[in-house]
């Protein structure tokens, strides 16, 4: 993969940055900025050089249409703040205001643009709709314009910024990648054992789908923890009630095969044996600590519970390697936090053991950072979960396929 140093003198060049910036918002109040800071020395690195930078991201699933709930402006705002240089903002994507923002730019200037996913071309799949954006994405750049992949997180995504533009432009990959790519690499090719997978947080019907091959990769004495909002499907197969909890009907049968090839190959999953369940998603919803087995019909699981944390952390507490994606539960809200705390607690012990812990997700990052834990109580936080999660399950990631061409 070539990197920034690869693309020469920028200097006057306009250099289109794709960049994750997808933060957790409470309204338009960013509750956690640590993609914008990891972000943040790529975009620096341009702009002293002296490249016209253009920085391009999504926020949120918004359905490919403008949506005021997920615009870039509070992000804009915040990238000027760590970037200690002003950044324009585009209200459009590649519309008027787009291409007025770019051609506005002087040496060493940034610009946002708004929301990728506001252009239903962004996620297509339709390789010529996709196409057709990424050529209007292109347009913007001029003859000697370039293409730097810093997106981690966003790199598992076929989509028109992460996959198409680096085919049609000048592309190196950005030092968030280079850096990301490099951990990764050394977590899956130099694992010590005991080896231990920690998954949970709310994308529950991608993440099913990771444990399929993740079990394919995982060796014999290697565990699996599962917690967050997927756990539920699982106590479902195994034929229990789950209230009003996250469920995936339609996986049940899949998650049994998986109970199954686990069983098989000799690596433990691991499911939570009591839950906090609430009346409702609310703070103040009655949560009660519930036997896992037995979900009451009216509640939903928001949490796993004390003797659960106690239980995963008794089984992280050999480990040589450890790579965690997933809040345990609805951690922005103290009720339901004691489960991610437990299982961040367990992952700075190991570092302290001399273990190899990597937290990836922006949730989950953000989770560690809200509970309080020192960023160097972690090997490694980076910024993609299922980004992460998919190069360990040994996929072709389509960014960083398109940045090694
Ligand atoms: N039992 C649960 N029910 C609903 N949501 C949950 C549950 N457990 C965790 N979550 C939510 O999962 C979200 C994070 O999930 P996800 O986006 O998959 O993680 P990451 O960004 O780290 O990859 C958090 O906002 C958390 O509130
Ligand atoms: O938040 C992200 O992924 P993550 O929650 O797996 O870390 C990335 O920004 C990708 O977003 P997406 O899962 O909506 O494509």
């Amino acid at each position: 993969m070539k990197t920034l140093n690869d693309l020469g003198d920028v200097r006057g060049r306009t250099v289109l940055v794709r960049s994750d910036l997808n933060v957790p918002l409470d309204g338009t109040r960013i509750t956690d900025d640590g993609r914008i800071r990891a972000s943040a020395p790529t975009i620096s690195t341009l702009a002293e050089r002296g490249a016209r930078v253009v920085v391009v991201a999504h926020l949120g699933r918004p359905k490919g249409a403008p949506d005021p709930k997920y615009t870039l402006a509070p992000v804009a705002a915040r990238l000027s703040e760590v970037l200690g240089r002003p950044v324009a903002f585009a209200t459009d994507t590649v519309g008027q205001e787009a291409r007025a923002a770019v051609e506005g730019l002087g040496e060493g200037e940034v610009a946002l643009l708004e929301n990728l996913r506001f252009n239903a071309g962004e996620t297509s799949k339709d390789d010529a709709e996709r196409g057709a954006f990424a050529d209007a994405l292109v347009a913007l750049l001029g003859a000697d314009g370039a293409y730097v992949g810093d997106g981690f997180g966003a790199v598992h995504r076929k989509h028109a910024s992460v996959y198409d533009v680096p085919q049609r432009v000048p592309h190196v990959a950005g030092g968030l990648v280079e850096a990301e790519v490099e951990v990764l690499k050394r977590l899956t090719t130099q694992t010590e054992r005991p080896y231990v997978v920690v998954l949970g947080g709310s994308k529950v019907s991608d993440k099913l789908g990771v444990i399929d091959n993740l079990l394919g990769v995982m060796q014999s004495g290697d565990k699996l923890l599962v917690g967050g909002g997927m756990l539920f499907t699982f106590l479902k197969a195994q034929g229990h009630e789950v209230g009003k909890s996250l469920l995936e009907e339609d996986q049940l049968e899949t998650v049994t095969g998986y109970l199954q090839r686990a069983q098989e190959s000799g690596v433990e999953l691991v499911l939570p044996v009591d839950i906090v369940a609430a009346t409702a998603f609310a703070a103040d919803a009655d949560p009660q600590v519930v036997p896992a087995q037995a979900i009451p019909a009216d509640r939903l699981g928001l949490d796993i519970g004390p003797e659960s944390g106690a239980l995963f952390a008794s089984k992280l507490a050999d480990a040589r390697t450890v790579f965690w994606n997933g809040p345990m539960g609805v951690f922005e809200m103290e009720p339901y936090a004691g489960g991610t705390r437990a299982v961040a607690q367990a992952l700075a012990d190991a570092t302290s053991r001399g273990a190899l812990t990597v937290v990836g997700g922006g949730d989950s990052a953000a989770a560690v950072r809200a509970l309080g834990f020192d960023e160097s109580s972690f090997g490694h936080i980076s910024t993609g979960g299922g980004a992460s999660l998919e190069y360990l399950e040994g996929k072709t990631l389509p960014g960083l396929q398109a940045l090694e061409a």
